[in-house]
């Protein structure tokens, strides 16, 4: 199996990459060039000059693979994923766990599609221009609250560095509402942009995406602003966009979740005691995710409370189309912080963001389940 390189993070996860790549991958594999990664940028590095680009068996997490496609974007690269980093978002949503399954078998999918010459799933890429820089992500783009985790947790890394560090800058910011303006572009494919109507359990154009002006702006103040390609989830069994699986998508398409609290019937104005009283309602959202997507069929009752029935006001609002802009408010910092696969950017005061899938061609692929 000629030009087949093995780039395997020792830091990815609990550190298993080596030990699972040598006990349970290699012997499967007949010609390999094996690499042990000793820095960061170092998987691009020996990926760079290699010709044909070759098919990449990556035991890592999300990370490495990111650092690779910004790297050398818009390469010919196809990936073996081996799942050994923390959160593994693009393996999971492309095999998602199942109850019993045999761990080891679980994380050996990608590389039995490769071996079986199952064909490789192409992959889209966000491209988020803030400032003329562009940020490339093949899982997540997104503002506000995922933003802010992200930004905060950093922060805390030296004190608690243990995931429990994500929880408590999600403590730190469930009180923010985060001030800006949206606005949702169409893609290419597509006429309109599309929202899910729970109650048809189907995508319908969104109202105001006309054929005059088929843009849809949505006024802040926004809690939560997320678009994924590629995956329903961000963890095993956060699957914070799971339409993106139930419902395929078009090619060059993002799903974009939104939380903006101003919806709430119970709500009336943006005042520190409806902040603090729709915390609670924040994290029932977010623990929908953790139940299978259970989110995006909660709606409002007359008098704000929650139900998990799809036939009130939707709760989120997740929309379907080909990107997004956002301008952040200038007196609100955290509004400006924008995530492109766990790497934060901050938007310059008086500047806004850009979001496009796949403006510039690029054939990275993934050997995923096309059954
Ligand atoms: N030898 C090394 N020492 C330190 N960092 C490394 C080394 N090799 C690679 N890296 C860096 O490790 C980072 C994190 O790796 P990766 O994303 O694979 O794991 P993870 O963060 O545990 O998983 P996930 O992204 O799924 O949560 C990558 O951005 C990569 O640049």
């Amino acid at each position: 199996m000629a030009n087949l390189v093995a780039i395997i993070n020792p830091v990815s996860g609990a550190a298993d990459a080596p030990s699972f790549f040598a006990a349970h991958v290699r012997p499967l594999l007949a010609d390999v060039t094996v690499v042990h990664t000793t820095d960061a940028g170092h998987a691009p590095r020996v990926l760079r000059d290699i010709q044909p680009p070759p098919t990449v068996v990556l035991c890592s997490g999300d990370g490495t693979l990111h650092e690779i496609i910004t790297a050398l974007a818009p390469a010919a690269l196809s990936f073996v994923l081996v799942p050994c980093g923390t959160a593994n978002a693009l393996y999971a949503s492309l095999f998602p766990p199942a109850p019993g399954q045999d761990d080891v078998e679980y994380k050996l999918q990608s590389v039995r599609a490769f071996l079986r010459g199952a064909p490789p799933i192409h992959l889209s890429l966000a491209a988020t221009t803030i400032a003329g820089q562009v940020a490339l992500s093949s899982v997540v783009a997104s503002t506000s609250l995922h933003a802010s985790i992200l930004h905060h947790s950093e922060a805390l890394r030296k004190t608690h560095p243990g995931i429990e560090r994500f929880k408590i800058a999600a403590e730190q910011n469930s009180t923010k509402w985060y001030r800006a303006r949206a606005k949702l572009l169409p893609a290419p494919s597509s006429a309109n942009v599309q929202i899910y109507d729970p109650q048809s359990n189907a995508f319908v154009p969104h109202p105001g995406s006309t054929n005059d002006d088929p843009t849809v702006t949505l006024d802040g103040p926004f809690v939560y602003f997320l678009s994924t390609v590629n995956v329903d989830r961000l963890e095993p069994q956060f699957r914070i966009s799971p339409l993106a699986r139930r419902i395929p998508p078009p090619p060059s398409t993002c799903d974009i979740v939104v939380l903006r609290p101003l919806r709430d019937p119970a709500v009336k104005e943006d005042t520190p005691e409806a902040r603090s009283a729709y915390v609670a309602k924040i994290w029932k959202v977010l623990g929908g995710a953790y139940q299978d997507g259970a989110h995006v069929r909660f709606t409002y009752n007359t008098d704000g409370k929650i139900v998990d029935d799809a036939k009130g006001l939707p709760v989120i609002e997740y929309f379907r189309c080909g990107g997004w802009e956002w301008y952040p408010h200038d007196q609100d910092e955290d509004a400006h912080l924008v995530c492109a696969d766990g790497t934060i950017f901050e938007i310059p005061k008086n500047d806004h963001a850009v979001c496009s899938i796949d403006p510039v061609p690029h054939a990275f692929s993934v050997y995923g389940n096309n059954n």
